[in-house]
Formats: structure tokens, C-alpha cells, sequence
């Protein structure tokens, strides 16, 4: 296993540690997102990097528009009117460009590249073109309805059979705008597309296409292992007796995406020390997030092994309700440790309290502005704890959903955010929350 920066261990601040055995829970939640530096940035194609965070600016390398071209289909004109139609210019891919010489004008599509010499792009609703009477042969493939006039059509592209007749004309007055985009002049080259410390979108990746941008600078995304503990667990078919469902693999799997990570691999293990001591030091991801373990039963053998490895624990326990015998350590190499409780509603409260807060760190992820609004209902508060509820939006509010138990997610099920209330809450005041996955 590697050391630091690889699993983006913070070094050296000891200051924010803390063995607190209840730690408050607003501060628990800001530490898991301290603690830690995001992972290094390397080279990945931008369409690839999606979700991703950018460690190096975006310049622009390729200018928006690459080439002078047309804003609007019409003619290429130069010079002054009227100007004889020389031929037809499409959007796509050019050798040589035919040059206009004064009183010439071509036929040209949006996109389209402007010959050289052009002086304006006259829009076919302000061209008027002379020559050839349109026939009725004509009229099926003019695109709308036909002019009447028999010497010229206003506002209609040329019909197949018209183009590249020799003495027709066009003619049209150039009011102020030219509708030629100019080379750059969206985006010059150098030009910043994007600064560092931004989420590639698929609009932020879209606009580095469009700056000839293929590869960016991104944080590597951390990686992420579920050891699910338990004899009593299953991962799949009805429990026997005594036996319960995991809850874990598609909660992490939820919250580690949505914070920028990458859940490799979920792991079942008996409750058996050496057991879960070999995959703890077999397993080289960035976190390794434990379920079940947490506590004092005899089964219970994390903290041990933690210990007997020379971790250091920076949240070890928490002041909230469900879920205070939650932790956050950090191997010697580096490597990273969320447990989580057992009891799914309380796993999924310490899922969100430290493991998305220090994902996104590591995945270099800006800081999120904190969430909050007035919460209404009714809820059992505890001296110096946080009590963590389930709630819907209620507008601008949000209300609290009664029924939840530590072990329970049925009142989560239907919820928009858990709302952390601290000990002095009372109805109608504000409260953090965190939104479900
Ligand atoms: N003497 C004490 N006992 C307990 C304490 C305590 O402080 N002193 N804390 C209680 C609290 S609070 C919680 S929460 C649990 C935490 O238990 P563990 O993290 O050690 O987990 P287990 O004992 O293995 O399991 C608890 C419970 O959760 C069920 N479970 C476990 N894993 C899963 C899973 N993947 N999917 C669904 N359900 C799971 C398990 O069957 C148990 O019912 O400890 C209390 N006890
Ligand atoms: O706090 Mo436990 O985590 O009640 O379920």
C-alpha cells in the first residue's frame, strides 16, 4: 500500500484530531471533509472525465469559431449590390476556398466557411434574386410556399434546379449586421474555458470539445470498499431464520457515486477477526468503508484491529441519535476507514455524517453551501445530541416523518433529507440537512 498523497491523507495538521468518544455531530461532519487533500490530478479524456473534478484550468487551444463563417444561410456577398451568383457554399470540409471578387456573390449555408473576399452574409428573407422565371417543375423542391413574382422569389433558398444559372443575380440591402462569425471572436485562444475545482459537466465538457480541448487535468476519483459484516447478513434471496438482507452495498454504492468516488468492490465477512483483519490489509482502495462491527458485542472486532494496526481515529463516536457509535480512521499508509453501525437507518445517518463529506474532499470536490430550512413536526430531543430525522418538503420547509427506528429505513424510504436537530431545536426553526440518495 502507498502512503500519502496517493489516498490524499492531510498532513501534518494534528490539530483537528479528536478522540472525543462523542464528538458533536456539526463537528464531526466538518471534520470528515477537513481531514483530508483531494487526490492528485492525472490526464484523462474529457469525455471520460464526466463527474470528475477538474485540478488544472481549461485554455482554450483551438479558437470558437475555428474559421470565418456564416450566421445565417443566404449569400456571400462583396462588395455592392446587385451580384451575380457564382455557386453554392455548404457547411463541411474545403480544400480551396473560392475566393468573391466585388459584385459576386455564392449561395452559402449556416456553418459554411465564407470565402475570402466576402464583405457580409445577406440572409435569404432580405435577398431578392433575379434571372430565370421560377416553373412550376421548379416550385416542388423550393422549401414553402412559391413567390407569385415571375422574376424574382424573396426569402426562398434557391431550388436544385435554379443554382449555378448563369446570369442570375441577387440583390439586397446590408443593414448593419454582416452575419459573418469571425475566427475567435467567441473564444480566442488561451482563453479560459474553465478555472480548477469545477465538476465536468456534460456542458462543461461539451464546451472543451468546442475549444479543441481532448484531454484534462482531473483529481483521481477515490476508490471505495464495502466490507459487509455479519454471519446473520445475505446479499441475495429470502433470510432464513435470524437472517437479514444487507442494506449497505446499494446505499454506499448510492452515496460514493453521487460524491465523485468509485465503490470497487462489496465484500461479505463473517464475524471473525482474522477474517476481516486479512481483508483490511488486503484491501488497497482509497476508503474502506466497514458495516456492522461498530460496537461492543462480541462480534464486534474493528476497532480492535484498527487499534492493533496504529490507526489514528479521528472521529471515534458521535453525539447523535441514531448512529453514534460511528468512526472515521486513518491507516499509517494512508488509507482511510468509515464505519458504520449495523442498524441500516443509523448506517445510512453515519454514511452521510462522514463518508460523503470526505469523498468529496478527495475527490476534490468545492465545498457545498450548507442546506438548511425550518423544520416542522415534532421529534424527541436528547441533551447534547443531534437527533436525526426523516423529512419531507413541505414547501419551503421541511416536516419530519414519525416512525423512524435505528434499524428502520421505512420512514426514510418516502423522505427527501434527514434533518439533523440539534438538542435546542424546537418547531419551525431551522435545522442542516442532508439530502437522501
Ligand atoms: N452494549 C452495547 N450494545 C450496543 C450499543 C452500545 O453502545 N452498547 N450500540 C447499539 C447501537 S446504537 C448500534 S447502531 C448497534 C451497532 O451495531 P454494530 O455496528 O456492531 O453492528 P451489528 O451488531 O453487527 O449489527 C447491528 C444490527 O444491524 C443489523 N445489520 C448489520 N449489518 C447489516 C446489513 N449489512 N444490512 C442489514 N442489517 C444489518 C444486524 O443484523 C443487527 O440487527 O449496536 C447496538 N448495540
Ligand atoms: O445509534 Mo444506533 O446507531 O441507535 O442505531
Amino acid at each position: 500500500m502507498v502512503a500519502s498523497p496517493q489516498h490524499g491523507r492531510h498532513e501534518p495538521d494534528t490539530t483537528a484530531r479528536s478522540t472525543d468518544p462523542m464528538m458533536p455531530w456539526p463537528h464531526a461532519h466538518a471534520l470528515a471533509r477537513e481531514i483530508a487533500r483531494p487526490l492528485p490530478g492525472r490526464k484523462t479524456p474529457v469525455v471520460q472525465a464526466g463527474g470528475q473534478v477538474l485540478a488544472s484550468p481549461i485554455a482554450c487551444v483551438r479558437p470558437v469559431p475555428a474559421f470565418d463563417n456564416a450566421a445565417m444561410d443566404g449569400f456571400a456577398v462583396s462588395g455592392e449590390p446587385p451580384w451575380s451568383i457564382t455557386g453554392l457554399l455548404l457547411a463541411g470540409g474545403f480544400d480551396t476556398l473560392p475566393s468573391l471578387s466585388p459584385g459576386e456573390a455564392m449561395e452559402i449555408a449556416t456553418g459554411a466557411p465564407v470565402p475570402p473576399g466576402t464583405t457580409a452574409v445577406l440572409p435569404y428573407e432580405e435577398s431578392a434574386v433575379e434571372g430565370r422565371p421560377i416553373s412550376r417543375s421548379d416550385s416542388s423542391q423550393v422549401d414553402g410556399p412559391l413567390s407569385r413574382s415571375d422574376s424574382s422569389q424573396l426569402g426562398r433558398p434557391l431550388s436544385r434546379s435554379d443554382r449555378f444559372q448563369p446570369g442570375r443575380t441577387v440583390s439586397g440591402v446590408v443593414r448593419g449586421r454582416t452575419h459573418i462569425r469571425r475566427t475567435g471572436e467567441t473564444l480566442a485562444v488561451g482563453a479560459l474555458v474553465s478555472p480548477p475545482g469545477r465538476i465536468v459537466t456534460a456542458t462543461l465538457a461539451a464546451a472543451a470539445v468546442q475549444a479543441g480541448v481532448d484531454d484534462v487535468i482531473t483529481h483521481r476519483p477515490p476508490t471505495v470498499t464495502l466490507l459487509v459484516t455479519g454471519d446473520e447478513v445475505i446479499s441475495e434471496g429470502t433470510p432464513g431464520p435470524g437472517q437479514v438482507r444487507d442494506s449497505f452495498t446499494g446505499l454506499v454504492t448510492a452515496i460514493t457515486t453521487r460524491a465523485g468516488g468509485v465503490l470497487t468492490a462489496s465484500h461479505h465477512q463473517p464475524d471473525d477477526p482474522s477474517t476481516l483483519a486479512a481483508a483490511l490489509d488486503r484491501t488497497a482502495t482509497d476508503v474502506i468503508v466497514v458495516s456492522g462491527s461498530s460496537s461492543a458485542g462480541a462480534a464486534d472486532h474493528l476497532h480492535t484491529l484498527l487499534t492493533e494496526r496504529s490507526a489514528t481515529w479521528h472521529v471515534r463516536g458521535v453525539a447523535c441519535r441514531p448512529g453514534h457509535p460511528q468512526a472515521l480512521a486513518e491507516l499509517p499508509d494512508g488509507r482511510w476507514v468509515v464505519s458504520l453501525p449495523g442498524n441500516p437507518f443509523a448506517g445510512l445517518v453515519a454514511a452521510l455524517t462522514l463518508l460523503e463529506p470526505l469523498l468529496e474532499t478527495l475527490a476534490g470536490r468545492p465545498t457545498k453551501p450548507s442546506l438548511t430550512a425550518p423544520v416542522t413536526g415534532t421529534a424527541k430531543l436528547t441533551p447534547e445530541t443531534a437527533r436525526i430525522v426523516p423529512v419531507t418538503w413541505a414547501g419551503v420547509s421541511a416536516h419530519i416523518i414519525q416512525g423512524s427506528t435505528p434499524a428502520g429505513l421505512h420512514a426514510a424510504a418516502t423522505a427527501d433529507a434527514l434533518a439533523v436537530l440539534p438538542a435546542t431545536w424546537t418547531p419551525n426553526t431551522p435545522a442542516h440537512l442532508l439530502p437522501l440518495p
